[in-house]
């Protein structure tokens, strides 16, 4: 005769997982990405404070490229130009070059794009409105000791 297994007599001691085993092996796991790669594992939390862009106190901030990078959408756009950085949100609408352009590079680097399409000196002078901060010393490459030497960059 063949016996049949009504619902209450499946085994439901199976063993669950064990999730604080499952959670200590996430963080391992994470630690281990940060120690091979630490760009691949992002778990920074943002550090900096609201400055004026162009203001006197955005000379004195050091911006790190890992928080430039938190900057890449068009209502939060920071750029990175000559180890400067720039809140450009404000000004994606009304740079002559189009927004989309500028959008490109949201988050990191754009000194050479924007060396590459030959701005004016106007142009330069026009970066000061938009200074939120500069690059610790150790992550720039143009305005360091034995860094890329170009006669033209902004003091
Ligand atoms: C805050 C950053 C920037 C400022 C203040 C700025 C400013 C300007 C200004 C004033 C012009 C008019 C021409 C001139 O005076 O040189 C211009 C044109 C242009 N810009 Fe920018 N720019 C910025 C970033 C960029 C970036 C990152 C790119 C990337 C490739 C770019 C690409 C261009 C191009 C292609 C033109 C020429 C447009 C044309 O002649 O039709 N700009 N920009």
């Amino acid at each position: 005769m063949t016996t049949v297994h009504t619902t209450n007599e499946v085994n439901l001691s199976a063993p669950t997982p064990n999730q604080d085993a499952d959670l200590d092996l996430m963080a391992l796991t994470m630690a281990a990405l940060r120690f091979v790669n630490p760009w691949s594992v992002n778990t920074e939390q943002k550090q900096w404070t609201e400055v004026v862009p162009g203001s006197p106190e955005a000379k004195d901030r050091t911006i790190t490229l890992a928080e430039v990078a938190h900057h890449d959408t068009p209502d939060d756009c920071w750029i990175v130009i000559y180890d400067r950085v720039y809140d450009i949100s404000t000004f994606l609408d009304e740079h002559p070059g189009g927004g989309d352009i500028m959008l490109e590079y949201a988050g990191r680097d754009a000194s050479t794009a924007f060396r590459s399409s030959g701005h004016s000196r106007m142009a330069v002078k026009a970066l000061d409105r938009f200074l939120v901060g500069e690059l610790p010393l150790q992550e720039r490459l143009y305005r360091r000791p034995g860094g890329i030497k170009l006669s033209d960059i902004p003091e």
